[in-house]
């Protein structure tokens, strides 16, 4: 099997003193003769929430694949922290710091949660941690473990079995999940679909809190959760950007209203 080196690419101006993490170039996916992502030039700063929205069928599923390495791209790049990252496989994005949740809920019920998350925080150990003796191992994959149920506000909840939960314990589960693989930059695919008023405010909570600690990547159709978690706003349409910049910003741009907000957006 040949591994891809990792090549060090020239960096784009700072357009913010914090770093960037994360960044596509001419990103495009293209599915015979359907181009699902266009062009996609996006730069994600380091403990920045970045939200992607756009109309069914905009390609941000798609997006959020190719970040992920879940899909490889047509063509264009896409750089870790300068690092040109792109043809990697999948399971190389824990050890970069990328973490991702599912639009729909990817979790093992009949295991506990606390189990669920050791499982998740087993990925992250296997090379750091080879030379340690096994039981040292399980003492850090549990502590890891217990730190990210804390941080997904389910320590209450350890031992209960995954399945019986509400669906929105649940999917406050799978953040857990992500947190325990030890994440930098957390890609969230619709974290509140299919949620109640009531998940979807605990579900927010949760993300605010977690937002000045890591670079959230967030696809949501949930406007109100939008505009209260999100610092940069991306609109995309038909597999291209159509704005991205500040939220208030692009929320103020006629070309987004006529496109994707509508009228609605005075509401907001
Ligand atoms: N594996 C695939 N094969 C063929 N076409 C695909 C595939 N995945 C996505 N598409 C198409 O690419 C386009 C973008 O889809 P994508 O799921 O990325 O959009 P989206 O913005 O995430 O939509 P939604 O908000 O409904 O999830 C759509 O036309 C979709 O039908």
């Amino acid at each position: 099997m040949t591994t891809m080196p990792l090549v060090p690419v020239e960096a784009a101006p700072p357009c913010d003193s914090r770093a960037c993490v994360l960044e596509t170039r001419g990103l495009t996916k293209s599915f015979g003769g359907l181009v699902a992502v266009n062009a996609v030039s996006l730069r994600f700063l380091e403990r920045q929430t970045h939200a992607i929205i756009g109309p069914n069928g905009a390609g941000k599923s798609t997006l959020v694949n190719l970040l992920t390495a879940h899909l490889p791209p047509s063509g264009g790049r896409i750089l870790c922290r300068n690092t040109d990252i792109t043809g990697l496989p999948a399971h190389r994005m824990t050890g970069l710091g990328i973490g991702r949740s599912y639009q729909k809920t990817n979790l093992f019920p009949s295991f506990t949660c606390f189990e669920n998350c050791r499982l998740a925080a087993q990925t992250r150990l296997p090379t750091s941690m080879r030379f340690f003796r096994p039981a040292a191992r399980y003492r850090e994959i549990n502590r890891h473990a217990e730190a990210a149920l804390d941080l997904c506000g389910l320590s209450a909840r350890r031992d209960r079995v995954a399945g019986t939960m509400s669906y929105g314990e649940q999917r406050q589960l799978e953040i857990g999940m992500v947190l325990a693989s030890g994440p930098e930059i957390l890609v969230l695919d619709e974290p509140l679909a299919g949620m109640g008023r009531e998940e979807s405010e605990r579900m927010v909570a949760l993300l605010r809190g977690l937002a000045p600690h890591f670079t959230i990547i967030l696809i949501e159709h949930d406007m109100d959760a939008v505009f209260s978690l999100a610092e940069v706003l991306t609109v995309m349409v038909n597999g291209t950007l159509l704005e991205t910049g500040p939220v208030e910003q692009v929320r103020a741009s006629v070309a987004v209203r006529d496109a994707y907000l509508g009228d609605g957006a005075e509401a907001y």
